[in-house]
């Protein structure tokens, strides 16, 4: 949603990188979003599923490929793998000529690093105290812990440096970038909750923000009264568990299209003997865009080629492109974005040109449909709707229009992707620990009465009668991170803590990959065992309680001030929608027409927002009543 990926991203460099740029728009894409290697790999033991997608390229099934950029267009194209890109003279040339940082950029880069290294140096000479920074691997001249730092998962190598050094406070400089990795929970709250004044800003992103015109999404904005009005506005309505009541029905709705959807899979599967790849994808995604749309527009998506889907997924695409730290200059010397467009080598700005229609489409466009219907009196009630009706009782300088507009704008970008990885990690879990998924279903059923009686409810919520679902939500959130380091927050003037020098603008990011694997807290942390958050209450009849003993992973919705402002609805949203899929489906793993399982691979993406890879199962009706259960649901 925040458009950026790990700090230096495979997807990034030239050699690994598939014309989607991120493995999640590859994936989204393609129907892929596995390291090229490994596609290679996949090929070979399933050569039908793989190449499926890619149309434009003429595919040999067997042999081994590479996924590259094409020279000479925007797309990608399959080299054998004995191709060697870096020694291909012909590959290099095109690639320089295609690639948007031309002699010209780096004549100009070059001037803006001197004036800002010199700038830096003088302000680092003057103000920067005499006390030790925190500790971390050794730094080389210039490039600092570049090399140090892994381009895929890097939470985990910060995890080994903070267990090698003893310490839950960590000091990396990537290029210049400062960069202070907090692995504890009580780092997190000392600097990020107890000093939110000072930790709550966010890097300046030339590139995302000022050029393509993502100004209006919050999770980028730096902290101030824009930013604090913003998330007023917000949490008028999804500020705690009570206030986020009223976009139950149209979770519920949601779910239950979900339901269907899944159904119709399953119908699918049967008639050609083949379950569809990556339907059960589209369908989770489908079940996100659906409630967020109807939340913040009142909008009803079409069932297919809805155009705001299209432009919403053209707008994460291209923001999650453009947000890889280090991929544009003009984010590490934001004087190149007075460069003209048509200098040569300016390409980013011609980028940045046509992805502003992205950025601003999807904020723009909605938020105008729901004011015509405003306009013509059939505007169904909507944060939009409601939020612009309500602007005058605000008596503020700060609510205005374009506060509702850019609020409506991120709920789209923050809700989406991170409650599809949550919805892919849920499915992931229930093939990797079918126990537990059989547990859960026992105690859906005796709140139920049955398969195919009912379907849960919020009543059933908020009586707490599913402890075990509601620790299947918490071992979700813990097991397999959304976003394992959050997004970076960032402190502007130089700190002090536990004797150690912050330096100023650092980048400060919680390590939540850490926190949450913390085997002291969560015992045996990579397994998927929902019962770490229970206890068994033998009186008056033995039944699962929550444990109140175990942290909840509240540190997967991030920190202080920043804090996720979904996470209410997220919970709820994520306890409904794991509840009903329970009580009538059964997950498990995909099988070959030979009955063999499929299993999946388990390995998750590297960015900001983590998914799993794409993987096959099914997900099969547990018996004929549930199927009628689901058939007899009313159309949302
Ligand atoms: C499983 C679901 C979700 C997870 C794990 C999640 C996680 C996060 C995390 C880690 C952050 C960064 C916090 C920080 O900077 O310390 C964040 C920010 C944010 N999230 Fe979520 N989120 C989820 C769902 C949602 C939903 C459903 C919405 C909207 C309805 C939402 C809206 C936002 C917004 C607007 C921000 C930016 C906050 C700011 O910068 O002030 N998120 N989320």
């Amino acid at each position: 949603m925040w458009g950026s990926a790990d700090l230096r991203s495979p997807w990034s460099s030239p050699l690994f990188r598939c014309g989607w740029l991120s493995p999640w728009d590859c994936r989204r894409r393609h129907n892929h979003g596995l390291e090229p290697r490994r596609i290679a790999k996949s090929m070979k033991s399933s050569p039908t599923l793989y190449p499926r997608r890619h149309t434009e390229l003429s595919l040999r099934p067997r042999g081994d490929y590479l996924c590259l950029p094409s020279p000479s267009s925007a797309g990608f194209v399959w080299y054998p793998q004995d191709f060697k890109a870096s020694t291909s003279s012909a590959y290099r040339a095109t690639m320089a000529t295609s690639s948007s940082q031309s002699p010209w950029t780096l004549w100009i880069a070059g001037l803006s690093v001197g004036i800002t290294l010199y700038g830096v140096y003088v302000r680092q000479t003057n103000k920067q105290s005499r006390l030790p920074l925190p500790p971390g691997p050794k730094k080389l001249p210039l490039i600092g812990n570049l090399l140090d730092v892994p381009p895929w998962q890097p939470w985990k190598r910060y995890m080994e440096w903070a267990r090698e050094y003893d310490s839950d406070i960590l000091h990396l400089d990537v290029a210049g970038q400062s960069l202070i990795v907090l692995s504890s929970v009580e780092t997190t709250k000392d600097l990020l909750e107890k000093r939110s004044g000072r930790y709550s800003d966010r890097a300046r992103l030339p590139m995302c923000v000022e050029l393509m015109g993502y100004d209006y999404n919050v999770a980028m904005m730096k902290y101030g009264t824009e930013w604090r009005a913003n998330r007023r506005l917000m949490n008028q309505d999804f500020g705690s568990a009570t206030r986020a009541r009223i976009f139950r029905p149209v979770q519920l709705g949601a779910v239950h299209n979900l339901l269907k959807r899944f159904l119709r899979l399953e119908d699918r599967a049967d008639a050609s003997g083949n379950s569809e790849f990556d339907d059960w994808m589209s369908a989770s995604r489908r079940w996100a865009a659906e409630m967020t749309m109807k939340i913040a527009y009142g909008i009803d998506l079409r069932e297919d080629d809805d155009p705001y889907v299209e432009l919403a997924e053209n707008a994460v695409r291209t923001l999650s492109d453009a947000g890889v730290p280090g991929k544009y200059l003009v984010d590490a010397f934001p004087l190149l974005k007075y460069v003209p467009s048509w200098l040569p080598g300016a390409g980013f700005k011609r980028d940045a040109a046509r992805w502003r229609v992205f950025a601003q489409g999807i904020a723009d466009a909605p938020f105008e449909e729901t004011k015509r219907q405003i306009a013509d009196g059939t505007a169904p009630s909507s944060f939009v709707a409601d939020k612009l009706a309500a602007l005058h009782a605000l008596k503020s300088p700060f609510y205005t229009p374009e506060t509702v507009r850019s609020m409506a704008g991120t709920l789209y970008l923050g809700g989406a992707d991170t409650t599809v990885a949550a919805l892919s990690t849920f499915v992931l879990a229930m093939i990797a620990n079918p126990e537990a998924m059989r547990r859960a279903q026992a105690e859906i059923d005796l709140v139920t009465g049955g398969h195919g009686k009912r379907l849960p409810d919020y009543g059933d919520y908020d009586e707490g009668r599913m402890p075990y679902v509601e620790a299947v939500v918490k071992e979700v959130l813990r097991w397999q991170n959304v976003g394992p380091i959050g997004i970076p927050h960032y402190v502007e003037d130089e700190d002090q803590y536990r004797g150690y020098r912050i330096p100023a603008h650092s980048l400060v990011i919680g390590n939540t990959w850490a926190i949450l694997h913390d085997e002291k807290t969560y015992p045996a942390p990579y397994l998927f065992n929902p019962e770490r958050f229970l206890h068994m209450r033998s009186d008056p009849i033995p039944r699962w309680e929550l444990n109140p003993d175990v942290p909840d992973p509240e540190a997967a919705f991030g920190y202080g001030r920043r804090i996720c402002p979904g996470r209410h609805f997220a919970r709820v949203s994520l306890f409904m929608t794991f509840a009903c899929i329970l009580a009538v489906f059964d997950v498990s793993k995909e099988q070959e027409k030979d009955g063999n399982e499929i299993d999946p691979s388990y390995e998750y993406d590297s960015g900001f927002i983590c998914g799993p890879l794409p993987f096959r199962c099914r997900i099969n009706p547990r018996s004929e009543a549930a199927r009628r259960l689901v058939e007899g649901l009313d159309a949302n």
